[in-house]
């Protein structure tokens, strides 16, 4: 246990977190040159593509210091809001977190927020400046603000590299030197963290655990205490590049479990595994069932395809437990699924692993929160997580909304417009807090519902991209919100309904009849656009008729070039949905999150 050091890398999104840890990994001889070439730490396609870590992982590696075999365990973990929780959970497998901030950036909202979380588990910290190569690095004025927000020596913020690996042996040291060893009974019954679960078509569900007291062996009984599942340990091991079976992973240590566990499902991160004949007296704390904060609808292009899109759902949920779904009908969509996400970026994941890895063309709607509903009569609550799901405003008494607190650091010449937006997005201003003196950081309680509209585009537009955001739930309040709903040619698209705050429907119903006046193709007859609360028309806008013939300009001449228009037109209509005699493109299913 004394030769052991868990810790995990924290970092704002892009800070270098994935490339430094491959020179981590190469230093130690624990992968190849080579094979650190392809970022070995995201293998999901997706996560390289997009340049992010989106599930954490572990890897263990082997460093000599004065002539004394250490065991290094790098817990990954995922820089994005929406994976927070993850975050926390592997933050507790840790003794201590390299804190990497990019020198020519400075400390960005997830920097801190993710630093809080480790302070909070009372991790020892490394602070390192990363990317010192870049032209635009400013290592003096960075290394302020981290001495400002972590205290500590400037000395000991260790400059370095991950392009050209400066400052990795140096690292290393400081891994070695400064992180306490795990501490934990031997002899206690087995209590072990669960931080993570991967998914493999061969192996099936792999869970990582760190053992906090006792050890685990193969073929051990053992039992998954918020589940109450049993199962016995068919292999476990440690984790190098591959998997590593191992007779015993003991005390302070961290390993992997394979036993025959079927579903995402049934490994919740933050869960204690233990012996099923010596249990331990209590569960690991911190523990949370992860709630999706983010609903939307996903509907399949093709009507036939709803089978497929069931199958394919299921398939994806056995590898990301976060994602939850039921069915649903919509009279514009016909069948599909309402979806439950942790946030906007897991939304688009989702929807973008159905399509390249399922090959499923879907519509998706306009994403909303949940929403808890009081009825008159006996308060009774109901959860609405579909805004055409609530129920007759003359029979509630009151809505609450999910409010978050949210962290933006941004330049001080910023403050004024950003402001502006939180205002606008019906926010309080709770702090605001000079980091340096161009730096600040803005404190404010807002809803929700108004993130998941279009509040990270105008916030990116305003400051130009110099303002990072973070947010976490607080609960739900009480709000003065209306159904506003969409009207085509007087049939309702209740997949364009929403929830609005009573202040801004007016104005919000006005700009999407001109959204998707501008979204909607014309075509051979006149298209009326209304929104209304309840029967109250509020706004409308008219699409006139046009008599729409894209070959009519080929004089009847070149074949081809009708047959190319045609194709193309075709292809077009592909993400389409008729309501009534109206056509919709998908694009129109997500006009809100476009109003100007
Ligand atoms: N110049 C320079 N670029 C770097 C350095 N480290 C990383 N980068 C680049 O910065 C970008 C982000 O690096 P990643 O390692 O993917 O960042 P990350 O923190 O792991 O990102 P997330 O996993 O999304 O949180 C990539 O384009 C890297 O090539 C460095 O030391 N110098």
């Amino acid at each position: 246990m004394k030769h052991i050091r868990n810790f995990c890398i924290i970092a704002h999104i892009d800070h270098g977190k994935s490339t430094l840890a491959d020179r981590l990994l190469e230093y130690t001889n624990t992968i190849s040159q080579r094979e650190a070439q392809a970022q070995l730490l995201d293998n999901m396609d997706l996560e390289r593509e997009r340049g992010i870590t989106i599930k954490s992982h572990a890897i263990q590696m082997n460093y000599k210091k004065d002539g004394q075999e250490y065991i290094l365990n790098l817990i990954d973990t995922p820089g994005h809001v929406d994976f927070s929780y993850e975050v926390s959970r592997s933050i507790a497998a840790c003794e201590g977190a390299l804190l990497i901030v990019d020198a020519s950036q400075g400390i960005q909202a997830q920097t801190i927020s993710n630093l809080y979380l480790a302070l909070e588990h009372d991790l020892e910290i490394i602070p390192i400046l990363n990317k010192m190569d870049l032209p635009g690095a400013m290592p003096e004025e960075v290394k302020d603000q981290i001495v400002d927000l972590i205290g500590g020596e400037r000395d000991a913020i260790i400059p370095a590299s991950g392009k050209t690996g400066l400052g990795v042996p140096d690292i290393l040291e400081a891994i070695v030197e400064r992180i306490p060893h795990p501490v934990g009974d031997a002899d206690a019954p087995l209590q072990a963290l669960i931080f993570d679960s991967v998914f493999n078509s061969f192996r099936g569900i792999m869970a990582y655990f760190k053992v906090e007291n006792g050890e685990i062996r193969k073929g051990d009984r053992v039992k998954f205490v918020a589940t109450g599942k049993e199962y016995f340990a068919d292999e476990i091991g440690t984790l190098k590049l591959n998997q590593v079976p191992k007779e015993v992973i003991k005390t302070g240590d961290v390993g992997y479990i394979i036993s025959g566990i079927k579903e995402a499902r049934e490994v919740k991160v933050g869960d204690t595994i233990t012996h099923k004949d010596r249990p331990c007296g209590a569960a690991i704390q911190g523990f949370e069932e992860v709630k999706p904060m983010v609903f939307a609808g996903i509907y399949p292009v093709d009507t036939e395809d709803y089978e497929e899109l069931r199958e394919s759902m299921h398939r994806l949920q056995l590898n990301d437990a976060s994602l939850v779904f039921e069915p649903e009908s919509s009279a514009a969509l016909g069948f599909g699924f309402r979806c439950g996400f942790l946030g906007m970026l897991h939304m688009e994941i989702i929807q973008e692993r159905l399509e390249r890895e399922f090959d499923m063309t879907v519509i998706t709607t306009v994403p909303n929160v949940s929403y808890k509903a009081y009825m008159t009569k006996d308060k009774e609550e109901v959860i609405v997580h579909n805004p055409s799901d609530l129920p007759d405003p003359s029979k509630l008494d009151s809505i609450e909304e999910p409010y978050i607190k949210a962290n933006i650091i941004t330049k001080s010449d910023f403050v004024g417009p950003i402001m502006s937006l939180c205002i606008q997005k019906r926010g309080t201003i709770m702090n605001q807090h000079y980091l340096t003196s161009d730096r600040v950081e803005l404190v404010f309680e807002m809803p929700m519902g108004e993130i998941v509209f279009d509040f990270y585009d105008k916030l990116k537009t305003i400051s130009k991209g110099y303002a990072s955001f973070d947010y976490h739930q607080i609960g739900y309040r009480t709000s003065d919100l209306v159904k506003l709903d969409i009207r085509l040619n007087d049939e309702p698209v209740d997949a364009l309904s929403s929830l609005i705050h009573r202040s801004n429907a007016y104005d919000f119903g006005k700009k999407i009849c001109e959204k998707l006046k501008e979204l909607l193709p014309r075509q051979q007859f006149e298209i009326r656009i209304q929104a209304s609360i309840g029967a109250k028309i509020i706004a409308r806008e008219t699409i006139s008729a046009l008599r729409k013939d894209v070959t009519a300009k080929c004089y009847g001449g070149d074949i081809s070039r009708k047959r190319k228009l045609l194709e193309k037109q075709k292809k077009g209509k592909k993400r389409m949905r008729q309501v009534g005699n109206v056509e919709i493109p998908q694009s129109a299913f997500m006009a809100v999150l476009k109003l100007d």
